[in-house]
C-alpha cells in the first residue's frame, strides 16, 4: 500500500484555559490515503477543527505525531516546514478570511506559484486563467478584487488557490458552510470533480450528512476529541454501529428515493460535555440511550471488528452485533451486555 497522504497518530491538542486544560483533540488516530476522501463528522465542539488545523500545521499539536507524505511533521519549525507546505493545503469555511482583500484574484491564485517557485510571469498569468477555469470562473475575475465577487465565487478561489500547486491533501473544513443554499451544491459539485480528476486526499470536515455521503469514501465520527467511529461511507450509512453514529444519521435526511430508507429519529438529551471535564468510561455515556454500568466506569478502545471497521462501544460485539439506540430499553441494553462477547483488554 502506498504511503497515506496524512497520518494521525494519537493526536492530542489540549488548550490551557482558566478552568482547566480543555482536550480538543485527545488521542485522535486516523489516515487519509491517495486520493481518498475521508470525511470528519461530529457535533459542534466536537474538535473536528481542531484536528484540520492540527494535521495542516495551522495549530501546533500538543502530543501525537502528523505526518504528511510519510514526513513527520508535528514539531517542524515554520522554517523547515515552508518548502513542504505545497504538498497540503486547507480550505476555510469563511472564504472572506483566507482572501487578502488588497490582492487582485490573480494575485491571489498565483501567489503559491511564485513562493514555491513554481511558475513567474506569463506562465503564472496562462496558469491562473487556467485554474480559474477549472473553477468555473472566467479570466477576467483575475483583475477583480475579492469584495467584488459573490461568496461562492470567493471559495471557488481558494480552492484555486490552494490546487494552484497540485497539493496531495487539501484539508476542507465546513467549505460550504458560509455559502448560500442555492450555490452550497455548485461549490461540492466543484470539488467531487476536482478531486476525481486530480486525485489528491482529501479531509472533508463537515456537518452536511447528505455532503459527506456524496463525497467521502470513508467517514470518522467523533464525540467529545476522539473518534468513535470510522467505516467505509456506505457501511456507515446502513449500518450505523456506535450509539452516537446511530443518533447522529437519524437526524440525515433520506436522499435516496429508491430504497427508502427511513431511520427513527433519535433526539440525544443534553449538551455536549464541557472538553475542560470528559465524563469518565465511555464520553458518551452521559447522553446515551443504552449506556449500562460498565459503560460509566471504564473507557471503551477504538477496536477493529472482525469487518475492519473500528468502533469504540462495549455494546458492539466483533461480529459486528450493535444494539439500536432507536429501541432503548434498560432490559435490552443490560441483555446485550450479558449476551455479547466482547474482547476485553488484558488488563481488565
Ligand atoms: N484556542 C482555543 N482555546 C480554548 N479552547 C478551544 C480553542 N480552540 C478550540 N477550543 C475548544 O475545543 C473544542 C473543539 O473545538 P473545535 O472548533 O475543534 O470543534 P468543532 O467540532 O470543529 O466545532 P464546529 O463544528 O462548531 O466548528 C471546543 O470546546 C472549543 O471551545
Amino acid at each position: 500500500m502506498s504511503t497515506p497522504v496524512l497520518q494521525l497518530d494519537s493526536l492530542e491538542r489540549h488548550f490551557t484555559a482558566s478552568g482547566g486544560t480543555v482536550r480538543a483533540a485527545d488521542g485522535v488516530t486516523l489516515t487519509v490515503g491517495r486520493g481518498e476522501v475521508v470525511g470528519l463528522v461530529g457535533e459542534s465542539g466536537s474538535g473536528k477543527s481542531t484536528v484540520g488545523r492540527c494535521a495542516v500545521r495551522l495549530d501546533e499539536p500538543t502530543g501525537g505525531t502528523v505526518r504528511i507524505n510519510g514526513t513527520d511533521v508535528t514539531t517542524m519549525s515554520r522554517r523547515s516546514l515552508r518548502p513542504l507546505r505545497k504538498d497540503f493545503h486547507l480550505v476555510f469555511q469563511d472564504p472572506s478570511s483566507s482572501l487578502d482583500p488588497r490582492m487582485t484574484v490573480g494575485q491571489i491564485v498565483a501567489e503559491p506559484l511564485r513562493l514555491h517557485g513554481i511558475a513567474k510571469g506569463e506562465a503564472a498569468r496562462a496558469r491562473v486563467a487556467e485554474l480559474l477555469a477549472q473553477v468555473g470562473l472566467r479570466p477576467e475575475h483575475a483583475d477583480r478584487h475579492p469584495h467584488e465577487l459573490s461568496g461562492g465565487q470567493r471559495q471557488r478561489i481558494s480552492i484555486a488557490r490552494a490546487l494552484s500547486v497540485d497539493p496531495a491533501l487539501l484539508v476542507a473544513d465546513e467549505p460550504t458552510s458560509a455559502l448560500d443554499v442555492s450555490v452550497q451544491a455548485s461549490v461540492l459539485n466543484l470539488l467531487a470533480d476536482l478531486q476525481r480528476d486530480r486525485g489528491f486526499g482529501c479531509l472533508f470536515i463537515t456537518h452536511d450528512l447528505a455532503a459527506v455521503e456524496y463525497l467521502a469514501d470513508r467517514i470518522a465520527v467523533m464525540y467529545l476529541g476522539q473518534i468513535v467511529e470510522q467505516a467505509p461511507t456506505a457501511e456507515l450509512f446502513a449500518d450505523p454501529k456506535h450509539p452516537y453514529t446511530q443518533a447522529l444519521l437519524s437526524a440525515a435526511p433520506v436522499p435516496d428515493p429508491v430504497t427508502q430508507r427511513t431511520r427513527e429519529r433519535i433526539v440525544l438529551s443534553g449538551e455536549l460535555p464541557s472538553p475542560l471535564a470528559p465524563p469518565p468510561g465511555c464520553r458518551f455515556h452521559t447522553r446515551c440511550p443504552l449506556a449500562v454500568d460498565r459503560c460509566r466506569t471504564e473507557i471503551p478502545a477504538l477496536r477493529t471488528l472482525d469487518s475492519g471497521r473500528e468502533v469504540s462501544c462495549h455494546l458492539v460485539a466483533d461480529d459486528g452485533t450493535a444494539p439500536d439506540a432507536a429501541a432503548p430499553r434498560p432490559a435490552d441494553a443490560e441483555t446485550s451486555l450479558r449476551t455479547i462477547p466482547h474482547s476485553r483488554p488484558a488488563s481488565a
